[in-house]
């Protein structure tokens, strides 16, 4: 996508925890406007890497710019802006339990110093309308299904109108058609709303569905990057394998 500026630009970023170095230079981009997904194996650092677009961690090695700016050695405080950017969906929802659904996806307004109650209201119905759930701020968590609860996460993700959404696996123990409602929603804020999204997931079936690029990461680095077409025609037995979820095994 050249005719695009990068979001989002990683450049030989590593980052290790003791002994396990787990990105080994990793270099890519995210373009305005576009649904990347991020996929690999287990335990391949796609999190880790997610993380480091927030400055929720810093590389040892390497850089990351946001909007043109390095973000890679900022302070929390000046982190603020940036994440301010980004709406994040974190793996289990991460709701907290003892709030309302409109107290949970109010809290990163009140975090970022809104005032206003007026205000937070309105955005909250909005963030709740948008994920198709209008008129459930008083609900608790506790009474939602799995993926009410995600779409909960999203609302709180998408609240504050970041410019790019991240997403870390935001299809997992979703049955097949509740998957889908997620996908189009995904795809609702692509197109309605101008958002970029970044996803990880292991649902395959949405990464054909919703992407338009795709980066697979391997041993901490980027193995290949393309476009869905390109990674259902591919002949490398590493994608081939990942694509159809074959371990190799005799049945
Ligand atoms: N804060 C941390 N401290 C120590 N090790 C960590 C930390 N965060 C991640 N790791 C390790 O980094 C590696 C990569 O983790 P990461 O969660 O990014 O994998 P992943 O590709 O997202 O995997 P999955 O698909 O299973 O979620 C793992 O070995 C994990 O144990």
């Amino acid at each position: 996508m050249p005719d695009r500026e990068p979001l989002i630009r990683v450049e030989n970023v590593h980052q290790r925890f003791g002994d396990n170095h787990v990105l080994r230079g990793v270099t890519m981009d995210v373009y305005e406007g576009e649904t990347l997904l991020l996929l690999g194996g287990s335990g391949g650092g796609k999190s880790v890497l997610m993380k480091h677009f927030l400055g929720l961690l810093s590389p040892l090695e390497g850089k990351v710019w946001v909007k043109g700016t390095d973000i890679s050695r900022m302070s929390e405080r000046q982190l603020g802006p940036v994440r301010k950017m980004m709406g994040m969906m974190f793996q289990n929802g991460a709701l907290f339990d003892s709030m309302t659904v409109g107290q949970n996806i109010a809290f990163p307004l009140l975090e970022s110093g809104l005032k206003d109650e007026k205000e937070i209201e309105r955005l909250v119905t909005e963030s709740l309308e948008i994920v198709r759930l209008p008129g459930q701020e008083d609900k608790m968590p506790a009474d939602l299904s799995g993926g009410m609860r995600k779409r909960v996460a999203l609302a709180r993700a998408i609240v504050d109108k970041p410019a790019c959404v991240l997403y870390d696996e935001p299809h997992a123990g979703l049955d097949p058609i509740t998957a889908d409602s997620i996908d189009h929603l995904v795809k609702c804020l692509q197109r309605d709303h101008g958002m970029t999204n970044v996803i990880v997931t292991h649902e395959m079936r949405s990464v054909f569905r919703i992407a338009d690029r795709i980066v697979f990461l391997k041993t901490g680095q980027i193995y290949w990057e393309g476009t869905p077409e390109e990674l259902q025609a591919s002949e490398d037995p590493e994608l081939k394998n990942f694509v159809e979820g074959d371990s190799g095994g005799e049945w």
